[in-house]
C-alpha cells in the first residue's frame, strides 16, 4: 500500500485533561508522517482536516483517494496545500507540472483530478480540508508571503511569521497556512498564547537536530499539558487549545488552519497570567 490513513476524533477539553501521556501522544501527535514511497494521511475529526506526509523518492507518488472524504477523488470536496520541506522537486497537476522549490508551498484547488509527486529529495507535508468553491492551483514562496516580525532576544520568542497564504497570494476556502523562523537563540513559539474557537490548527515542527525537541503546550489555557515533539512530527491542536512550544535548541514550523473563517488575526489573546 503506497497510501495509508489514520482516523482522530475530536477530544472534548474535559476528556484531554484526564488523559496521561500516551494518550495524549496517541490522540494529538503525529509522529510517522515521513515514510519514502508513501502518502501517510492523519484524517482528523477537528474540522476534518487531513494532514499527511509525502516521500516519493525515485519512483514519484499519486495523490489516491481514502475512505474517509467517501469521495472518488481525494479533491472531488477538498482543497489541498503540499509543503516542500525537502529538496526541489515536482508536483504535477491534471498534466501541468509545477516546480516546488525548498519550503515552496503548492495549492492545489477543489476538482483537481490528478495529482502526482515526484522529487528523489522532496519531502512533501501535506494539509487539506474540505472546500466549497473551485480556485486556481498557485505557487506559493516565501518571498509572497506576508511577513510579520514578533517578539525578542530578551524573552527568547524573536521570530518572523511568514504568511504564505494572504489576501494578495491566494484565495483559499479555509486553509491558512506559513511558515514561522527564529532568530539564533530564539526558542519560544507563539508566547504569548492564544486560542482560536473558529480554527483549528496544525504544527509541523522541522529542522531541529536529531536530539533536540520541542515541548509543546497544549490544553485550555487554565489546565496545559505538553507533549515532547522531535524533529518532523506534526501536532494537532483542537480549537479550545493553546499551541506554544520551546525547543530545546533551534527548529522552524509549519502552522496551518481550517474552520469557520480564515481570518489570521482572529484569535483570542491569552494574558501570561492566566496560563495554570
Ligand atoms: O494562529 C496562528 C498560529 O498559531 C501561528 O502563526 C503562531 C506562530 O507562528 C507564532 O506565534 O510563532
Ligand atoms: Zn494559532
Amino acid at each position: 500500500m503506497t497510501t495509508q490513513f489514520d482516523i482522530r476524533f475530536a477530544i472534548d477539553p474535559n476528556s484531554a485533561a484526564m488523559m496521561g501521556t500516551g494518550e495524549l501522544r496517541e490522540n494529538f501527535l503525529i509522529d510517522d508522517l515521513f515514510v519514502e514511497g508513501q502518502v501517510r494521511w492523519t484524517y482528523s475529526h477537528y474540522d476534518r482536516m487531513a494532514v499527511g506526509g509525502a516521500v516519493p523518492g525515485q519512483d514519484g507518488l499519486a495523490l489516491e483517494a481514502i475512505k474517509p472524504t467517501g469521495t472518488v477523488t481525494f479533491l472531488e470536496r477538498r482543497e489541498l496545500i503540499a509543503v516542500n520541506i525537502g529538496a526541489a522537486g515536482t508536483i504535477s497537476v491534471d498534466g501541468v507540472d509545477h516546480a516546488v522549490g525548498s519550503r515552496d508551498m503548492l495549492y492545489i484547488g477543489m476538482g483537481s483530478q490528478d495529482v502526482r509527486f515526484s522529487g528523489a529529495g522532496a519531502k512533501y507535508y501535506l494539509l487539506s480540508a474540505p472546500a466549497h468553491a473551485r480556485h486556481p492551483t498557485t505557487l506559493l514562496q516565501q518571498s509572497g508571503a506576508k511577513r510579520l516580525d514578533l517578539g525578542s532576544n530578551a524573552t527568547a520568542n524573536e521570530r518572523s511569521i511568514f504568511q504564505y497564504v494572504n489576501a494578495d497570494s491566494v484565495k483559499t476556502c479555509q486553509l491558512v497556512v506559513g511558515l514561522t523562523q527564529f532568530a539564533p537563540g530564539s526558542v519560544w513559539n507563539t508566547m504569548p498564547a492564544h486560542v482560536h474557537d473558529r480554527r483549528m490548527e496544525a504544527y509541523l515542527y522541522f529542522d531541529l537536530q536529531p536530539d533536540a525537541f520541542v515541548m509543546h503546550l497544549m490544553g485550555e489555557p487554565d489546565e496545559t499539558r505538553h507533549l515532547i515533539v522531535r524533529n518532523e512530527q506534526a501536532v494537532l491542536s483542537p480549537p479550545w487549545s493553546i499551541h506554544s512550544g520551546a525547543g530545546t535548541g533551534a527548529y522552524t514550523f509549519i502552522w496551518a488552519m481550517a474552520g469557520d473563517n480564515v481570518d489570521y488575526t482572529d484569535v483570542e489573546k491569552v494574558g501570561m497570567d492566566e496560563l495554570l
